[in-house]
């Protein structure tokens, strides 16, 4: 299987902005990237980063480190949907597309995605995205941004595949948004969570939900 890790890192992660620079943004998306790839890596696949620019450019920590696997980098700064769809159309084997920002993927949960037989398999993200899939219809192609969990199922539907849908916590938090950082701090032990550390985060209990905030 060929698993492709989308990674947009030059402004990445817009919607944390109100609680990080731009720079600490670069360097939380990067995080998340090198333990996603870490946890493809684990599951015995290579990652290939789907990347709208050379990674050396985005950031300024290293993503090999610790990964523990080879993985390479294509570079496409076409955006998203087209980029994917032109590796869905040139492949010969199934796709696994898997976000950069699924900071809580362990191998254990990528396994239980990989393994789920369909044309198309969907791991939906809350509120309406699709955090993970795997695509094994020749005529699938992707339509990211909005409500693309129900787009995938009507794009699935309309060339005859076959849909499952995983439902899995991890894979469905994406880090989005500031109430979305938490999610980090309580499920994972991870470079993402020590760079929300490095950066002065700690976990704020009030009545309610906790929250990652800083002074
Ligand atoms: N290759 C590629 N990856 C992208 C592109 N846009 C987003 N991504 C990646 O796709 C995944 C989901 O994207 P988003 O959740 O929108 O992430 P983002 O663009 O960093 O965040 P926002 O700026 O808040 O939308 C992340 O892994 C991104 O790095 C793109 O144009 N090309
Ligand atoms: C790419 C997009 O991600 P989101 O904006 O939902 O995080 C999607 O899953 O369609």
């Amino acid at each position: 299987m060929q698993v492709v890790v989308p990674f947009a890192g030059r402004t990445p992660k817009s919607r944390l902005e109100a609680v990080l620079s731009l720079e600490e943004r670069r360097d939380f998306a990067r995080a998340m990237l090198a333990d996603v790839c870490g946890a493809v890596v684990a599951t015995g696949n290579s990652p290939t980063v789907l990347a709208t620019a050379p990674l050396s450019e985005t950031t300024v920590t290293s993503l090999e480190a610790g990964t523990g696997g080879e993985y390479r980098v294509e570079i496409d700064d076409r955006p998203l949907s087209p980029a994917v769809n032109a590796l869905l159309e040139a492949a010969d084997e199934p796709v696994a597309i898997v976000m950069a920002d699924l900071a809580l993927a362990t191998p254990v949960t990528l396994e239980g995605l990989f393994e789920i037989n369909g044309d198309v398999v969907i791991a939906p993200g809350r509120g309406g995205g699709t955090n993970a899939m795997v695509v094994r219809h020749p005529s699938f192609r992707v339509d990211y941004h909005g409500a693309s969990y129900l787009d995938h199922r009507q794009g699935a539907r309309g060339v005859g595949a076959t849909l499952e849908t995983v439902d899995s916590f991890r894979l469905a938090t994406d880090i989005d948004e500031p109430a979305d950082m938490v999610e980090v701090w309580l499920h994972s032990d991870s470079r993402s969570k020590a760079t929300l550390e490095a950066q002065g985060f700690h976990l704020e209990t009030t009545e309610g939900r906790v929250r990652l905030a800083r002074d």
